[in-house]
This record gives C-alpha cells, sequence and structure tokens, in this order.
C-alpha cells in the first residue's frame, strides 16, 4: 500500500520496526538492576487461566514489567519531574519525519559518548522532527543486553542540547538511557533535550511536547537517511510507556 504524504511516497506494506520484543525469556534486555519481566496465567485457587492446562477457555495472563528497565519505551519529561506528566497527555501525534544517523561513540576516559561533534558531522545541516540514533558497534545483542552496572554510553549534554537548539523533537536511541547509568541523579541530557531547569517547580519553557525514546534496536541493514517514523506507544497514564516506532523508507520524492 502506497502512501503519498505531502511531496513524498511510503510504502505501508515494508514498515521497519526498531522496537525491541518484551517477553518474559532469559533474552529480554535488563537495565536499572530489576529481574526480569514476569508473564504468567491468572490462577484462582485450582484454576489456571492458560488453555494447555485443560480449565480455561483462554489463555489468561498477568504480566509485571517495567517500562523504562525492559525495553523499547518512550518518556515524557514526567520522568524527571516532582509533579507527575503522563506520556499519554503528552504525545498525541504519531507520525513524524524522522533521520536515521550512525554514530561513533567517543572514548573519555572509559566513558562512550555520544558527542555534539558527532551528532553535528551526521545530521548535515538537517533539522528533522525526530531523530533516530543507532550507536556503533551496533551488535545484535542490543536486543538482549544486561546493562546493569556496566556504565552504558551515554549523550554528553552539548549533544542533547544541540538535538534541542535544532528544533528535533523526538529523540530515539539504542541505548538504556541519554544519561550516565550512575550520574548522582544529574540527568543533564534529559534535562537539556527538555529544557527542564527546575524539577520540583516546571520551568515555563520545558519541553512537554518533546519525547525520549530509549532501548530501540536498529538492525544493520537499514541505511542511514531520512524516514517517517511512526512513534507509537500504549495508553499508559505514567512518565513512560513501552512502545513500538517503526519507520518507513521514502520511496518518491519526485512528487
Ligand atoms: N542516572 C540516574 C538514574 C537514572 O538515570 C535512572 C534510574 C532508574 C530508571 C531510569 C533511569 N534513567 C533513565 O533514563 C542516577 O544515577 O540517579
Amino acid at each position: 500500500m502506497i502512501a503519498t504524504i505531502n511531496n513524498f511516497q511510503v510504502d505501508l506494506s515494508k514498515p521497519i520496526d526498531i522496537s525491541i520484543p518484551l517477553s518474559n525469556t532469559d533474552a529480554n534486555p535488563i537495565a536499572w538492576y530489576i529481574e526480569k519481566p514476569v508473564i504468567d496465567p491468572v490462577r484462582f485457587g485450582e484454576w489456571v487461566g492458560k488453555v494447555s492446562e485443560g480449565m480455561s477457555s483462554t489463555n489468561f495472563n498477568n504480566i509485571l514489567f517495567n517500562p523504562h528497565g525492559h525495553g523499547t519505551h518512550t518518556e515524557c519529561l514526567g520522568h524527571i519531574t516532582r509533579e507527575f506528566y503522563s506520556i499519554n497527555q503528552l504525545l498525541k501525534q504519531f507520525f513524524f519525519i524522522a533521520e536515521l544517523v550512525s554514530i561513533e561513540l567517543e572514548d573519555q576516559d572509559r566513558d562512550f559518548v555520544v558527542t555534539k561533534e558527532a551528532l553535528v558531522s551526521a545530521l548535515e545541516g538537517k533539522t528533522p522532527e525526530a531523530i533516530v540514533i543507532r550507536t556503533l558497534p551496533n551488535a545484535e545483542d542490543k536486543l538482549s543486553r544486561k546493562y546493569s552496572h556496566t556504565n552504558p554510553p551515554f549523550l554528553d549534554e552539548d549533544a542533547a542540547l544541540f538535538l534541542r537548539e535544532s528544533g528535533i523533537q523526538h529523540l530515539l536511541i539504542d541505548l538504556p538511557s541519554v544519561d550516565k547509568e550512575k550520574d548522582e541523579g544529574k540527568l543533564l541530557a534529559h534535562k537539556a533535550f527538555w529544557n527542564v531547569t527546575h524539577v520540583n517547580n516546571l520551568n515555563s519553557d520545558a519541553r512537554l511536547d518533546a519525547t525520549i525514546t530509549e532501548m530501540i534496536y536498529v538492525s544493520e541493514d537499514i541505511p542511514d537517511g531520512t524516514y517517517l517514523l511512526n512513534l507509537q506507544i500504549a495508553s499508559f497514564e505514567n512518565d513512560a510507556s513501552p512502545s513500538k516506532p517503526v519507520l518507513y523508507a521514502i520511496v518518491n520524492t519526485e512528487i
């Protein structure tokens, strides 16, 4: 199915899913010191909500998971503010023009960092609505990595500031956080991107409509370039929701 949008076309039958599947297996990625997700049938005494157990007509599972620690999720500035802000109230549009960039990390004294310079060079002056950052190397074990206590790569404060100043509203990255794992709560990149200067009494120029999506995975065979992004969440009233970002290649810009 070909859709024409403004002056370009996309093939909706060729989605590029950049979310990580969430499962209750040891393959599930984990960050922030938690255990793997739990997906188990409801039980009422002897009764088990599982067709193969013979008592139930349906499979009927409870799921216990954490959006920040168990996979692809999209968060709003409510992740870092005293006051409650919900991603489901702040993200109301779901299609954006996105630039996919591959970024070599800079070794800063054993911190591996996405720098402003690397982003400036990758964006070549483009100012898309969304940026999708694939960090290099791009090993497939990003689908199942155990990040706790590993000091994963993160964004420089300057890099996040540059994205904000470029007017980029949605930041997607294949890391568990845009900030350093253990930073004493400084959260410099989160604050720079959302323009949050006061977490206790939110400043009026904070970017309520900007989102950060973490723990995506963009496979090796997807080339850098401009895509249509469908950024979709589940309707959780929470600072963050598991999400399913999907890219569509732009097939024709001649129209
Ligand atoms: N770096 C923070 C912790 C942190 O960033 C964090 C903790 C739990 C769940 C998510 C987190 N950050 C996600 O972007 C700190 O050291 O206080």
